[in-house]
């Protein structure tokens, strides 16, 4: 029999090593080609220095460099997944396709279609839980039904973990498997982008910080977080190797934000629609204000309190924003402004290096009060007192907001008493009984 090809698919899993979809293809006993596609179905809404296209480049060019010292290469392709697909069928000898699970509502359409064109050419279609602990029906309530509420979930997902669950595999003793195929490997400007600037800082699962992340995580001034929000995102790193690092700390709350993200996943999956809708539906009646102009001077960093305009000017020059400081530009935009949580979500989405819209949605729902698991509606951040706790020396505004106590910095666009009291009762009124 003519030996034949398996493809792996590259998605939101950036690395050559520990992948379970790609170990599984390079201990199938056929030849391995790596691919990766530059979606135009996502490509086209970007901008043309998006940087987390620069980045995507840049770590396939790594994978790339690997694997040529393995007399082998990477096969990146640009056009619309379908469309690639069916050209590959033809020029390829191809058996199977194999893949991580990617569980947006986009991916699932996307990959059902490419599931059944391979089918209809005999091609297997095998896919693999890779990118998370716990997937899809994983963790369920004892009578079945998907956990809206964190705290049990994360009760639960600790009891089903064990020590498998989050073991390595071993791909590099395998890269004798790659195809020794060599492939063109486009430039960013082949594929109709340029460099940015922009790019994620090299994330830390030291010991010291894991052990005192639950008393620095709060501070943005501080190097108190990981910094993994994209290689998560993008699978630069496996998740089985940070759950190992977490387990090593008596401290367990950087594990249980690792859960958060699953947490966040399962919901988008059993509950796509939470993408555009509120979670709850009786939410469905608030009367957002949506006046652009105050969402312009936000989204600019320009709303005169000092905390929101750091956070938007960091995230607008860095692609990150402190994750404390999330939750007040959130929770000022939704409950100080009035402006409806999709404009925020759609705008972090754009800007966020770590932009996944599981954790995106799940968590501007959560600071709306309209998620599954939310802050409640009357909870609204004071952002004069959230300095005075979190960056008292004013360190992190000074970082960020270089007009800071001088007389070109702007006014306060809304008095915070008034906007406080205006959020209580637009809220009462909009929420169903
Ligand atoms: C309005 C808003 C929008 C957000 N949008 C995103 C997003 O698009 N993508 C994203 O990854 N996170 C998002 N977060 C969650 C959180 O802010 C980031 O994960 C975190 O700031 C990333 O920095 P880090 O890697 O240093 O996190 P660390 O504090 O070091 O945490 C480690 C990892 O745990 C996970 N994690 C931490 N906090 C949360 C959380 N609240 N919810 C879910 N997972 C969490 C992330 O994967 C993170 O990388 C959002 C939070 C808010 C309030």
């Amino acid at each position: 029999m003519k030996d034949t090809y398996i493809l792996f698919w590259h998605r939101r899993d950036l690395r050559i090593k520990d992948n379970i979809g790609l170990y599984n293809a390079l201990t199938s006993g056929h030849k391995v080609i790596p691919m990766f596609i530059f979606d135009s179905e996502i490509l086209d809404d970007l901008p043309k220095n998006d940087a987390r296209v620069t980045f995507i480049h840049k770590e396939l060019e790594k994978i790339n460099d690997t694997l040529k010292e393995n007399n082998s290469s990477i096969n990146v392709q640009h056009g619309k997944p379908i469309e690639v697909f069916k050209k590959i069928i033809d020029t390829l000898d191809i058996s199977a396709v194999y893949t991580n699970h990617d569980y947006e509502p986009y991916a699932t359409k996307r990959d059902k279609k490419i599931a059944e064109l391979l089918k209809e050419h005999d091609i297997e279609f095998k896919t693999f839980k890779d990118q998370v602990i716990f997937e899809k029906e994983e963790v369920l309530k004892n009578d079945g039904d998907p956990y809206v509420v964190y705290t049990p979930y994360s009760k639960k997902w600790l009891e089903n973990l064990t020590e498998k669950k989050y073991q390595s595999v071993d791909c590099e003793s395998n890269y004798k498997s790659f195809a020794e195929k060599s492939f063109d490997f486009p430039s960013l400007e082949d594929i109709g982008f340029e460099a940015s600037d922009i790019q994620p800082v090299p994330f830390s699962l030291d010991d010291d910080l894991i052990d005192e992340y639950e008393d620095t995580r709060d501070y943005p001034a501080k190097d108190g977080t990981s910094r993994l929000g994209p290689h998560l995102r993008f699978g630069t790193i496996s998740v089985r190797k940070c759950v190992q690092h977490a387990l090593e700390s008596k401290n367990d709350t950087f594990l249980k934000e690792l859960i958060w993200r699953e947490f966040f996943m399962q919901i988008l999956w059993h509950h796509p629609e939470s993408a555009k809708n509120n979670f709850r539906s009786k939410y469905d009646g608030i009367q957002w204000r949506n006046n652009e102009d105050e969402f312009k001077a936000w989204c600019e960093g320009k709303t005169g309190y000092p905390i929101v305009d750091a956070g938007m000017r960091q995230l607008n020059e860095t692609g990150y924003m402190h994750n404390r400081v999330r939750m007040i530009t959130g929770s000022f935009l939704c409950k100080h402004l009035l402006i409806d949580w999709r404009w925020g979500e759609a705008y972090f989405a754009e800007k966020l290096l770590d932009f996944d819209q599981a954790q995106n949605v799940g968590n501007w729902q959560w600071v709306a009060g309209t998620g599954c698991d939310a802050s409640p509606y009357f909870r609204i951040f004071n952002p004069t007192s959230q300095i005075k706790k979190y960056d008292k020396n004013h360190t992190y505004i000074k970082e960020w907001v270089k007009d800071f106590g001088e007389s070109s910095y702007p006014e306060e666009i809304v008095e915070h008493k008034f906007a406080r009291e205006r959020c209580l009762e637009t809220y009462k009124e909009g929420i169903e009984d």
